[in-house]
């Protein structure tokens, strides 16, 4: 049987709206509210953030406390990279999606030779790079880290050295070069990107399952058909972002957006998805309680980390 572990990271640095670090510890008191012995279960490692820079004005400008965020993500990568090479299973609990790009490349460094590919769960496509992004935030940017695309053939931002030199350790993270080909992402529920986003997405000949067509052709067909586009793919990993999740729901996350999937579809989605042997690592993030009433969305996401974690274990 595979053993689970839980790895904590607190971050939020690569966020634009603050207060995605507390998602874990939101997530913790929907746990007690339903009287789950779900963290008594599973012994966790926690990261170390360092969200005390936000105290301080940003030092880049495209890509917004990218110094933190580069520290952050080794850490991550090391943690991953452990557990794997134990052959573990690392659930990952964190605030913003930059984190990610460390999960990704501890998978990679722990598995060099094998063929990693990702199932992103996602609002946004989060494949910005320093050249593009709109807000400078490194939430958007962790498929551009972990595929290594600077995407120059749309630039729009004139970025500075320092900011050059950052990017390039950042993508150096766990090894030099791409983790992972972009044509090993398969997206389900993206509905906001912007124009350098679509130019990738359309290179790279990305399917990406909008909620019309989960609600169309139901979640064990989409789950079927994503896991056929990895066919090739030795290890998957699971990234889930809540605002993948339908604002009717909850808007307790940074970047909200209309016409997200229902609660029910992503469980269901999630739970399907673990079963396959391949995957090797799940993502849940982006929980923000403080934009939020009634914890409303850690409670949605706490019952899909509980499902998901509760699939995986049936299904070892
Ligand atoms: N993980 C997220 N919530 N990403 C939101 C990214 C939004 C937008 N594309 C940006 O780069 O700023
Ligand atoms: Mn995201």
């Amino acid at each position: 049987m595979r053993k689970i572990r839980l790895v904590e990271v607190r971050s939020e640095l690569a966020a634009g709206t603050r207060g995605a670090s507390l998602g874990i510890d939101a997530m913790k008191v929907a746990s007690l509210g339903k009287h789950s012995d779900f963290f008594l279960r599973f012994q966790p490692i926690r990261v170390k953030n360092e969200n005390d820079l936000l105290f301080q004005e940003p030092k880049f400008k495209n890509a917004k406390y990218g110094e933190g965020v580069f520290t952050v993500l080794k850490r991550v990568c090391d943690a991953v990279s452990d557990l794997r090479a134990e052959g573990l299973f690392p659930i990952v609990l964190a605030g913003d999606h930059s984190t990610a790009a460390g999960t990704i490349a501890g998978i990679k460094k722990a598995d060099p030779d094998k063929r990693l590919g990702a199932i992103w769960i996602d609002a946004h496509a989060d494949f910005h790079s320093p050249y593009t992004t709109p807000s400078g935030n490194m939430h958007g940017m962790p498929l551009a880290m972990a595929t290594a695309t600077d995407n120059i053939e749309c630039e729009q931002n004139d970025i500075e050295e320092e900011t050059e030199a950052l990017w390039e350790r950042i993508k150096s993270i766990g090894m030099r070069g791409p983790k992972m080909k972009p044509e090993d992402i398969v997206f389900i529920g993206v509905r906001d990107t912007e124009p350098e986003e679509d130019y990738l997405i359309k290179k790279h000949g990305i399917k990406n399952f909008t909620t019309a067509e989960v609600t169309e052709k139901g979640v064990q067909q989409v789950s079927k058909e994503a896991m056929e586009i990895l066919k090739d793919c030795d290890q998957i990993y699971i990234s889930f972002d809540v605002d993948s999740l339908d604002t009717s729901i909850s808007v307790g996350t940074g970047t909200p957006v209309p016409e997200g999937l229902t609660k029910e579809q992503a469980l269901e989605l999630n739970i399907e998805l673990i079963k396959d042997k391949r995957v090797c690592c799940w993502e849940i993030v982006e929980v923000n309680p403080t934009l939020d009433t009634e914890n409303r969305m850690a409670n949605n996401a706490f019952e899909i980390l509980e499902a998901t974690t509760a699939s995986l274990i049936q299904n070892f």
